[in-house]
């Protein structure tokens, strides 16, 4: 199979960011006064190439997947709790299912490496939907082999880019689910950005400070067993997951497509961080919805000089985060769609002498 490798032309329009400033300072309201919300809408505004920027049949996908270096009881959960809370997802109770109900997002959810057979159920319109994307049942154990190997990690990719071929809109939300995801994250993150994994490894889904020192120990291995990759593919196959990879495929299809990516929490940040090192440009179509409590997000959101726009500690994934920051992004838009401008309004503007720098 061939790498899936679109090119990703910069969308940066020095011109065009101009021009959206403009829009955005005529409104009426003290210059730079809605904050954050002006960033984001001038972002959503360049991704969409439009002064009137509309976010159409968002699709939030929840990528599934199973991990061999859960045996080295790396996670507080079992391997089990994956295909689970798959189930759940589908069932209407999960986090990310209430979430994306109430913010009319179409929810799916990948299986791109569940370890338990998945039986394919009839789609019915308007409930959550199962693809079959799977790879194989789990990555193997990173800690003695690679997770995957090349031709797998190329599938992978392939079947995430897929996905967001046959799904509407123009927003893609970016979720995860595999017990011991946190663990690839932080191996990734550790390679990619040449950090001390002891840095950026956490509690995942809840581990003590025994539990995560072992953790650390087990990652340390397994980047010595691995010290030979170094290259964003290679490290994703040695150490990723299948549904990570898949969403390195489905980043660069949306960014290819000019979709607004709504990246979650630290697992999903790691498959753009990979993304970002073979096409960089994907960065300026992505929103980053928070800021993680697993401390490795931190420094991986440094790293891609991105502003998350929420801070509330949330450690969940699922989509979770990026589910509620998505009104959001509605508000930037109706702000840039609907706010009055001082000409239109006949609200007088600021004092040219009291202008500050
Ligand atoms: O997205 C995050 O920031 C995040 C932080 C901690 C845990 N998680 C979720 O917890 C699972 C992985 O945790 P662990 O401890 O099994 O590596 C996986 O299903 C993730 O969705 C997600
Ligand atoms: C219950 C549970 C739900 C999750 N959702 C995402 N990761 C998870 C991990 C656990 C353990």
């Amino acid at each position: 199979m061939t790498r899936f490798l679109p090119e990703i032309p910069s969308i940066h329009d020095p011109a065009w960011n101009a021009r959206v400033q403009a829009l955005i300072d005529q409104k009426t309201k003290p210059l730079g006064a809605l904050g954050m919300l002006e960033r984001l809408a001038h972002r959503l505004a360049c991704i969409l190439h439009s002064e009137a920027p509309r976010l159409e049949q968002p699709q939030m996908v929840v990528f599934a997947a199973d991990h061999g270096l859960a045996a080295r009881g790396v996670s507080a959960y079992p391997v089990d709790v994956t295909w689970q809370m798959v189930e759940n997802f589908l069932a209407g109770g999960a986090a990310v299912s209430v979430l994306a109900r109430q913010n009319g997002l179409a929810l799916h959810v990948a299986d791109c490496g569940v370890a338990r057979d998945l039986p394919q159920r009839p789609y019915v319109a308007g409930q959550p939907r199962l693809w079959d994307c799977k790879v194989a049942h789990g990555t193997r154990d990173c800690s003695s082999a690679a997770a995957m190997n090349a031709a797998q990690c190329d599938t992978a990719m392939h079947e995430g880019a897929q996905l967001v071929r046959a799904l509407p809109g123009n927003a893609l939300l970016l979720g995860e689910m595999g017990i011991g995801n946190t663990s690839s994250a932080s191996l990734l993150l550790a390679r990619l950005c040449a950090v001390d994994v002891a840095q950026v490894t956490g509690a995942g889904t809840g581990l003590n400070a025994a539990g995560v020192a072992r953790k650390i120990a087990v990652l340390r291995s397994v980047l010595a067993f691995h010290h030979q990759a170094q290259e964003p593919l290679e490290v994703l196959a040695a150490m990723g997951g299948f549904e990570i990879a898949a969403m390195v495929g489905a980043v660069l299809q949306a960014a290819q497509e000019r979709r607004v990516i709504v990246v979650d929490g630290f697992i999903t940040t790691a498959a753009v961080l990979v993304a970002s090192r073979l096409r960089p440009a994907v960065l300026e179509r992505c929103v980053f919805a928070h800021r993680s409590g697993e401390p490795g997000h931190t420094i991986m959101l440094q790293a891609l000089g991105a502003e998350p726009l929420l801070d509330w500690g949330l450690r969940l994934g699922e989509g979770s985060g990026a589910a509620l920051a998505w009104p959001l992004l509605q508000s930037a838009c109706a702000m840039l769609g609907e706010m009055a401008s001082f000409d239109s309004a006949g609200v007088a503007r600021q004092q040219a002498e009291t202008a500050s720098a």
